[in-house]
């Protein structure tokens, strides 16, 4: 779908007040850390988050099991984090991290489309509101993110864009 870029820092949005939940996404490793790049800043921003990310990582007993799958975390504000696995600790390739974050897109539409599928209860219930609200048209949601799996992932930022583009959701990029 589409992709829009934005100038600044992603956590400047939720001083906005905005029509649809305000989802963060960022990349994630599958074995509960949030310990560098813009994870970090999740993780100081919202501590709370962290430990439900944390806690889910440390149930999973094989953390192949995450791969290509999102996780929509509540917060103590009016933020929903989606967590996108899409390396077990960034030491595949750029290809094999590229498609993990395709499949990881597809299962964040999904978990929209069916809100019974997340985990989190809160956030299972802000979305099950706001799907009635717009007749279930998902294209209303709009993803915010930074530049995606391009930092401590290292992976080329076209590689990831396209598959932004190819996937069912609206995108907004924020580069600092
Ligand atoms: N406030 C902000 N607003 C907007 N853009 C911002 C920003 N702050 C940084 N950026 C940019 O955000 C891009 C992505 O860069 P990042 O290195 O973060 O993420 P990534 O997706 O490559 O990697 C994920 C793994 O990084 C960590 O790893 P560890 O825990 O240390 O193992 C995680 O936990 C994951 O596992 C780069 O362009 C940064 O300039």
């Amino acid at each position: 779908m589409t992709v829009k870029y934005f100038k600044g820092d992603l956590f400047k949005l939720t001083n906005e007040t905005t029509s649809s939940p305000l989802l963060l996404a960022h990349s994630c490793n599958c074995i509960g850390i949030w310990g560098g790049g813009i994870a970090k800043q999740f993780k100081i921003n919202y501590f709370n988050s962290y430990k439900l990310y944390n806690k889910y990582c440390q149930i999973v007993s094989n953390p192949n099991d995450l791969l290509g799958k999102s996780l929509l975390l509540s917060t103590d504000e009016n933020v929903i984090i989606v967590c996108l696995f899409t390396s077990i600790i960034g030491e595949e390739n750029e290809l094999e991290i590229v498609h993990n974050t395709k499949l990881s897109l597809i299962d964040l539409y999904n978990k929209l489309k069916d809100p019974q599928l997340i985990e989190d209860k809160k956030v299972r219930n802000i979305i099950i509101n706001y799907n009635n609200e717009i007749n279930m048209d998902i294209s209303k949601y709009i993803v915010n993110m930074p530049l995606i799996n391009s930092g401590i992932f290292g992976v080329s930022w076209g590689l990831t864009e396209k598959e932004l583009i190819e996937s069912e959701l609206n995108c907004h990029v924020y580069k600092l």
